[in-house]
């Protein structure tokens, strides 16, 4: 896949399938429009061009994790677009006529049906209907995938994340919530006086879940591995900075240095400021204990996933 990050001209394409928006979590209704355009290239051939808007909010997903997911799904291209003053100001029809038509030759543009985009909002799917006519590309317009009777968006899963809603999470995401990093060295401390965990520190620009213990499954380039993960500061030893700590159930290696990908599965409790590290130390062994009954609970989950060396 190629990554352009938009800084000032657009690049040149022709013949491609175009879908617009913020992009941010890729959840249920995002992969349809994507399925789209995935549709559209396999039918016309068009490049499968995904022009994600940017801010610089904290997000769901960090632009390489964004990246990552768009590139597995089969996506040609992935634009990312600022959304600065000149494109928020820009006329609709200006971004029509300049950018999807001019620069990308879109021979196709997906949107929601309830997008809106250029100055005052002006631009919507019965706008690019129109102009389509005369610049010669179809718009398909995706009606909004449900969870009830509320539209899923991004808003709804950061409202949710805020909760620690890890199940109606990956059910309105279509996969478990997740961080990705590179595994770093902690103080040693488990090590030594406790258990072994995997560290990874999320950049800031990352929203997470609230501080707390989660049921996970880490993804490394070993293998898949359950286990239980401490997200925040440790209060009882005092970190300055918020950090993943996750201890793989029956895993021995050494893991420094690896990329790993933590999904989450369930919320276990917040995490606490312990008067004594022996304190700490049995609650962890009953997190651990939790943590392994979820697992024999959901058996069907974990036949889908494979645990162990790859
Ligand atoms: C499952 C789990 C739960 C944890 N819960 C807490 C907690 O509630 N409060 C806290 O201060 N630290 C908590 N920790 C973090 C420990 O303080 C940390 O593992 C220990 O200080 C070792 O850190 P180090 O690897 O950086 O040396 C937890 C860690 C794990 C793996
Ligand atoms: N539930 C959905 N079903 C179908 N299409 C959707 C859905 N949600 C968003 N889209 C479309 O996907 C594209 C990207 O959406 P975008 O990320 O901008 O919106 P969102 O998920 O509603 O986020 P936010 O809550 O931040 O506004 C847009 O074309 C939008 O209309």
């Amino acid at each position: 896949m190629e990554y352009v990050k938009i800084e000032g001209q657009f690049p040149k394409f022709s013949h491609c399938a175009v879908t617009l928006g913020k992009f941010d979590g890729i959840h249920r209704g995002h992969r349809k429009l994507i399925q789209t355009i995935l549709n559209r290239k396999k039918e016309y051939g068009e490049l499968a061009v995904v022009m994600a808007f940017v801010s610089d909010r904290q997000t769901l997903l960090t632009s390489e994790e964004r990246r990552i997911l768009l590139e597995k799904m089969g996506v040609d291209i992935l634009l990312e677009c600022p959304l600065n003053d000149q494109i928020k100001h820009m006329k609709a029809d200006v971004f029509i006529r300049q950018i999807l038509k001019g620069d990308l030759q879109a021979s196709c543009v997906v949107v929601g049906e309830d997008f809106r985009f250029g100055h005052e909002r002006k631009g919507s799917p019965e706008l690019l209907e129109k102009y389509g006519e005369k610049y010669d590309y179809e718009t398909i317009v995706i009606a909004k995938e449900m969870e009830g009777n509320r539209k899923i968006s991004s808003t709804y899963i950061r409202e949710e994340l805020k909760k620690g809603n890890m199940e109606k999470i990956a059910d309105l995401l279509g996969s478990p919530f997740f961080t990705a990093g590179v595994i770093e060295h902690g103080r040693g401390m488990g090590h030594r006086d406790f258990f072994p965990t995997a560290n990874i520190i999320p950049p800031k620009s990352k929203l997470m879940p609230p501080n707390g213990v989660y049921v996970t499954v880490s993804h490394l380039e070993d293998g898949d591995y359950p286990g239980i993960t401490n997200v925040g500061y440790k209060p009882t030893v005092g970190e300055n900075f918020l950090g993943v700590e996750t201890n793989l159930f029956d895993c021995d290696l050494d893991l420094y240095g690896q990329k790993c990908r933590v999904d989450f599965y369930k919320y276990i409790r917040p995490e606490q400021k312990f008067t004594s590290f022996e304190a700490l130390k049995a609650q962890i062994r009953r997190d651990i204990e939790s943590g392994k009954n979820w697992f024999q609970e959901e058996k069907e989950l974990v036949k889908t996933l494979s645990f162990g060396k790859k």
